[in-house]
């Protein structure tokens, strides 16, 4: 079977430097592929280039049947390509439903034409935006669906996160990219926020999600493949215990010490 996402020879230089180094990544229909390596192997510049923040330098992106490559940020998103940020990207002082509908903006009709001259289906778009953001946060945490025209900076950091991958689904996306949710939470809350995306999973098996992980008991609860980067070259890709045991990888990334 084709996969979902078919990446070849991905290749991103920043002036001398090659962050991406000819990569070759698949990824299929509701797969869930671990993706780690040191700090500066290229992990989150993969995410920029898939998601259209930098033009590769040369490669060749495909979503199924349609090339992405080097193609603008809203043609992705609109193509079913979705992510979140290692650094949170919430207006705090804005609503949860201000923050999530800025997920779906790729996909209404915002002119104003509608807004003047189509109120009715303006409308209907917008409230068919509430129901789909209830939904979808209710799912994560009840308390945040009832919460939802108050400010995302009142909620704690785990709904914060929680928030932000609505933000990312809100739009229907056939591939999600995680960029490391589990930064600056406890291990607690990084437990919660996996039994949620397993949760979820479940639901929605076809959702194919990437996703870059620095804590190895994420990655391994969580993974059906895992892809190790180093330097921008893929070292590995196999399943977690086979990634535990490789040398390669213990030497560039686990430190010797599994
Ligand atoms: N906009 C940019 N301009 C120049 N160099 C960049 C740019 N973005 C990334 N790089 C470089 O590309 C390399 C890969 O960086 P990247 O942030 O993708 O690594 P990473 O694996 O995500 O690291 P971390 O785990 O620390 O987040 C690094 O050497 C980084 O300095």
């Amino acid at each position: 079977m084709s996969p979902l996402l078919a990446c070849s020879g991905l290749t991103m230089r920043f002036g001398g430097l090659t962050a991406l180094d000819a990569l070759d990544i698949s990824v299929g229909k509701g797969e869930t592929i671990g993706l780690v390596g040191p700090n500066g192997s290229g992990k989150t510049t993969f995410f920029n280039v898939l998601t259209g923040l930098y033009k590769p330098s040369a490669g060749a992106v495909r979503l199924e049947a349609q090339d992405l490559f080097a193609r603008s940020a809203q043609e992705i998103g609109r193509a079913g390509v979705a992510r979140t940020f290692q650094r949170s990207r919430l207006m705090l002082d804005q609503t949860v439903f201000d923050n999530i509908a800025l997920g779906a903006l790729g996909r209404l009709d915002l002119s104003l034409l509608s807004a003047l001259v189509l109120r009715g289906r303006f409308r209907r778009q917008l409230s068919e935006l509430v129901e789909r953001a209830t939904a979808l946060t209710r799912r994560f945490n009840p308390q945040i669906a009832a919460n939802l025209f108050k400010p995302a900076g009142s909620f704690t950091m785990i709904d914060r996160r929680r928030i932000e991958i609505c933000r990312a689904l809100v739009g229907a996306p056939r591939l999600l990219l995680l960029d490391e949710p589990s930064a600056g939470m406890t291990h607690d809350e990084t437990r919660q926020l996996m039994d949620d995306l397993l949760a979820f999973r479940e639901e929605m098996p076809d959702l194919a999600i990437v996703l870059v992980e620095h804590e190895m008991d994420v990655i391994r609860r969580i993974s059906d493949r895992c892809i190790v980067l180093n330097f921008g070259k893929k070292i590995f890709e196999g399943p977690f215990d086979a990634l535990i045991a490789d040398r390669e990888v213990q030497t560039a990334y686990l430190g010797g010490a599994q």
